[in-house]
């Protein structure tokens, strides 16, 4: 699919209720699988990644059915999975394969894991490689490190694991594992990555410790079906924000925007940069903050962006680095390795996309630099079927001085399906 975006003719105004978070919406499912009882799960995303989540565990045995305004999981109980008689897909998602292993790793039984061709080039060793540490059988190729992934759980036991990666998908799969092994499991990283993980296996009824930069659980505690209310996604708000932020007279309010401290550095960011941003109505959905933003168009100024920041906002910097074609100065991302490893290599993808519009850009070993303020002009760009390359090449297109042409723009439905609908609304379409 090619989506051409057309320059703003007026400006872009309107409400939106963005859609839920996919992190949490990936988790509800997997806990309240492992759940004893039934579990509800509101304002769960549609996107593709979360789909293939379902999935997986629909091939696990588990009775997941889509109701008029939520999700119903039967749980069955830290082990009540079945032997899947199929391989598991976890299609593009890295978070439904690594969180996953985390869980099979406890199963005393086997499963292969495989994704698509992204994700075959996507790294497991730093999943695979403590869950070996664990007791669990685990291989693939290179001894495990990339799918197919072959697992075969049973008895664990608990470790202290020092991660060398602020990543809550490493975390998350530890810790799920760890509710199988004997003993306390725990992860300490170097920098806090998103705790949605600790949040919701709380409301589950599961007892954690927490500090800053560590989780433990103890194996062999029960999860207690519940219902789970999913906030709007900060990384989909994340496009609507520089969207208001760069076309000239916007004024965009966002909805139930998720507002975990882990997840908000794009607020911090566009904050820093001088955005008209205002959060209004905090309150608290389930275990996690909301809030709703406005965002209007204004003047910005470059930042820098780098240490325990990165992993607040790692899956915006593809629209944080088109709001820095737009910020007068110039602005620099490092130690942002970890996006060599996403869906693409974020920083060869953004980078050289970005460059094919106007903007003045330079990749680095664990960033990028942009230099602004530029106006970028139309092109056909690559998204390389990567969701957040799509959008990010998309909102270029709002305000290029001809139509900005994205290739393979069907990806975005991985994470944001309504994306190009929501655009039309606030554009007055
Ligand atoms: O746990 C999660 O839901 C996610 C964690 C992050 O990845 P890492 O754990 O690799 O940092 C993030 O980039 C991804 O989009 C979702
Ligand atoms: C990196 C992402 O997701 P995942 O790792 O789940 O594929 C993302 O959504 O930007």
């Amino acid at each position: 699919m090619i989506n051409t975006v057309q320059p703003i003719k007026h400006t872009l105004k309107g409400s939106l209720r963005i859609p839920g978070d996919k992190s949490i919406s990936h988790r509800a499912v997997l806990f309240a699988s492992l759940a004893e009882g039934e579990s509800r799960i509101y304002g769960f995303l549609h996107g593709e990644d979360c789909l293939s989540t379902i999935s997986c565990m629909k091939d696990l045995g588990i009775d997941i059915q889509e109701k008029h305004d939520y999700i119903y999981v039967e749980g069955k109980g830290l082990h009540g999975l079945r032997e899947p008689e199929n391989v598991l897909d976890a299609g593009n998602s890295g978070t439904t394969i690594r969180l996953l292993s985390g869980i099979l790793a406890g199963q005393d039984f086997s499963s292969v894991l495989v994704g698509d061709a992204s994700i075959a080039k996507r790294p497991m060793g730093r999943v695979t490689g403590p869950l070996k540490m664990m007791n669990a059988k685990v291989d693939g190729r290179a001894y495990g490190s990339y799918t197919p992934l072959h697992i075969r759980g049973g008895s664990l036991k608990a470790i202290d694991y020092l991660s060398p990666v602020a990543s809550a998908q490493v975390k998350s799969s530890i810790l799920l594992a760890g509710l199988y092994a004997r003993g306390e499991t725990k992860v300490t990283e170097p920098f806090k990555s998103r705790d949605h993980t600790e949040r919701m296996l709380e409301t589950f009824g599961v007892s954690l410790g927490i500090t800053d930069r560590s989780a433990s659980v103890t194996g062999g505690q029960s999860l207690k079906g519940t219902e789970i209310h999913v906030p709007g996604d900060i990384s989909s708000a994340a496009f609507m924000l520089v969207a208001g932020a760069i076309v000239p007279g916007s004024e965009i309010i966002l909805e139930n925007v998720g507002m975990n401290p882990t997840r908000t550095g794009i607020i911090d960011v566009l904050e820093q940069m001088g955005a008209d941003l205002t959060v209004n109505n905090r309150r608290h959905l389930g275990g996690e903050p909301v809030a709703d933003l406005t965002i209007c168009y204004s003047s910005l100024s470059s930042v820098t962006i780098d240490g325990d920041l990165i992993p607040r906002l790692i899956d915006e910097i593809p629209a944080i680095a088109v709001l820095a074609t737009q910020a007068e100065g110039t602005t620099v991302i490092k130690n942002a390795e970890e996006l060599k490893v996403k869906e693409t290599n974020r920083i060869d993808t953004v980078v050289y996309q970005l460059k094919k519009l106007g903007a003045s850009i330079e990749p680095t070993e664990d960033g990028m630099i942009i230099h602004g303020k530029t106006g970028l002009h139309g092109e056909t760009v690559e998204s390389y079927g990567d969701h957040r390359i799509g959008m990010a090449m998309a909102l270029c297109g709002l305000i290029s001085s001809t139509p900005v042409t994205v290739k393979d723009t069907e990806a975005i439905a991985v994470s944001y399906p309504s994306f190009f609908n929501n655009l039309a609304y606030l554009s007055g379409e």
